[in-house]
């Protein structure tokens, strides 16, 4: 029988659920998304007002720094008229010329005339500024907090934009692009009508038009629906504002549900012109939008993110840094784990993926950083974003073949036959089965050295001289054998063939069943590997060789396999 679920016995029953948008037109679902949008940070913002401790002025300068250095060209710097430190901090940006020319500070104020004052007072000497003005116009705010009606509501929204404009004539009469934002704050929980009524009468006092546009940022302040419903909100609105060429629609994304990425790229697709975010998804609760997961998003799609990503540790470690919070390691694109694999399918794939692509790369003729990146479960070449592939594969007790020699071959260039990949993963399972934990390159070497390449077995091999007639191969050689040395001699095709048959005066009755040779380095310190395969007394094993004369790496290599024979 299939198993029946139980109810829960929690109290849903105290949740409704969230309505959806009568849009039966919408577009949204059949776009795509072929360049980025506008971006908006707000690390310094609602990223730091959500900290335990909120950055002090050099964590702040380091954060405003990097997204700077990153490519974000605007970036919503604070909230001056909450605090001494915040005001202090955007005068510091402005007095110490520390904005590029290209990058547009914002700040944000409630709807209140003193606090609008201080806040625009802060921006004096800017060149380019915006004020981000907003107030709640969802239902429980208007009957909760603000305890006004809709008219009243809509009010403190028109008289907030006159106090921006009235005080922005008189303090930044010097200031050369003056921007301004709005954002209906709980924008999600508010009627629709009602948001495109306030963000209209907003327009009628603003007068957006050629030159002077608006942005309308449209929050989900805390995200309660799918993100289907969200996208048709977006939509809805861009459909029914007046002086739409005007307006920059802008999105601002919560992540209560953990759905924060989708709200913003179907808002995006739903004809949303900018995104409002943070780094790795810092913000009130569960965190803003995050940023970086977006940007990369759409580079794993082709669309430039118009981001630079590359160093994607750095920014990390900085965002840590100022934030005092840590990344988890799985988190998209930036975490500490997300380019490994542990499990033995998908480091198998990862191995023969990245040995395709190296393979068709040279083929074309082109670098393999150029060529299209096409690797089973890494999204993203993670060289792309400034990791190498030390990490992509490691080992424990989930791991198989191919990732064990995929690091025998990254680090040693030992490109071990698919039999004895098979053999010497058995020997690392069981390693891993008693050690538990991790294995390092170092560990999975020193393994693989103490199994194939140690000298000190019953048989070794000492010197070997050899000719070549037209009768044949004749070999001798001097072999220790069980502490006594001997020398050897005998005759075949080549000096392996010849060997196994000198082993027989010794007793070692040796059979090749496989062979494989190739070089380890280049030049004149060149070093080469050999694999034998063979049947010793009836038993079948492998051993490896390595030695700067490949004859000598062979012979080796079947000392190697009669010492694991006999062991
Ligand atoms: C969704 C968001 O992230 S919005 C941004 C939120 N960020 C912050 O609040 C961080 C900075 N804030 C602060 O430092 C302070 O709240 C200040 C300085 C702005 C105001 O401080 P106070 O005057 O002490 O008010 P308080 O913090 O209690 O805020 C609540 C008051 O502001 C009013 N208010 C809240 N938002 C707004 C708004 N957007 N416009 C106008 N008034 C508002 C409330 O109705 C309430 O008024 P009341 O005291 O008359 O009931
Ligand atoms: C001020 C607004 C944009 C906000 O932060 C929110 O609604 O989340």
């Amino acid at each position: 029988m299939v198993p029946q679920q139980q109810t829960s016995g929690m109290p849903f029953h105290r949740y409704a659920p969230f309505k959806p948008v009568d849009l039966p037109d919408r577009t949204w679902p059949s776009k795509t998304i072929d360049a980025a949008p506008r971006w908006l940070s707000t690390d310094l913002r609602d990223g730091n007002q959500a900290l335990i401790e909120p950055m002090d002025p050099e964590r702040k300068r380091e954060m405003f720094d990097l997204l700077v250095r990153m490519g974000y060209k605007e970036i919503e710097v604070g909230f001056p008229a909450a605090s001494q430190t915040d005001f202090d901090f955007v005068r510091s940006l402005i007095e110490e010329d520390r904005i590029p020319a290209d990058v547009q500070i914002s700040v944000l104020t409630q709807a209140r005339e003193d606090l609008i004052e201080r806040t625009v007072q802060s921006l004096v000497g800017a060149e380019r500024a915006t004020v981000h003005l907003y107030n709640a116009t969802a239902p429980v705010f208007r009957r909760v907090v603000f305890k006004v009606d809709r008219e009243a509501c809509k009010q403190i929204a028109v008289e907030g934009t006159r106090h921006v404009m009235r005080f922005a004539e008189q303090y930044l009469g010097d200031t050369e692009y003056f921007g301004y934002e709005y954002s209906p704050e709980i924008f999600i929980d508010t009627e629709l009508d009602f948001a495109l009524e306030v963000c209209e009468a907003v327009m009628d006092v603003w007068r957006p038009g050629p030159g002077r546009e608006i942005i309308l940022n449209l929050p989900a302040t805390v995200e309660r629906a799918t993100p289907n419903v969200y996208a048709d909100q977006i939509e809805w609105m861009s459909r029914n504002l007046t002086r739409r060429e005007h307006v920059c629609l802008s999105v601002h994304p919560h992540n209560d549900r953990g759905t924060g990425i989708a709200s913003a790229e179907l808002g995006v697709m739903a004809g949303a012109d900018r995104v409002e975010g943070c780094l790795f998804g810092h913000g009130e609760r569960t965190g803003n939008v995050d940023l970086v997961t977006l940007g990369m998003n759409l580079y794993s799609q082709g669309v430039d993110p118009m981001i630079d990503f590359t160093g994607i540790d750095e920014i990390r470690r900085t965002v840590e840094h100022c934030t005092q919070l840590p990344v988890a390691p799985r988190h998209p694109y930036g975490g500490d784990l997300v380019y490994t694999a542990f499990s033995g399918s998908h480091q198998d794939a990862i191995k023969k993926g990245l040995n395709a692509l190296e393979d068709d790369a040279k083929a074309a003729g082109v670098p393999v950083s150029e060529y299209p990146w096409d690797v089973p479960y890494l999204p993203i070449d993670p060289k792309d974003v400034g990791r190498d592939y030390e990490a992509v594969i490691r080992v424990n007790s989930q791991s198989g073949k191919g990732g064990v020699s995929y690091i025998l071959q990254r680090d040693h260039a030992l490109d071990l036959p698919r039999r004895l990949q098979i053999e010497f993963s058995h020997v690392i399972q069981k390693h891993t089965d008693a050690e538990g934990g991790e294995f390092s390159g170092e560990r999975i070497w020193e393994i693989f050295s103490e199994t194939y390449l140690g000298e000190d077995g019953p048989v070794g091999i000492l010197a070997h001289r050899s000719t070549n007639t037209e009768e044949g191969y004749r070999i001798s050689a001097d072999v220790r054998v069980e502490g006594e040395i001997r020398e050897i001699t005998g005759t075949g095709q080549g000096p392996l063939s010849a060997f196994c048959d000198a082993l027989t005066q010794v007793d070692v009755k040796f059979r090749v069943v496989d062979y494989k040779e190739h070089a380890l380095s280049e030049g004149t310190d060149a070093r080469a590997a050999a694999y034998v395969e063979a049947e010793v007394d009836g038993e079948t094993v492998w051993g490896v060789g390595v030695h700067h004369n490949i004859t000598t790496a062979s012979l080796r290599a079947v000392c190697s396999a009669v010492n694991r024979a006999r062991r």
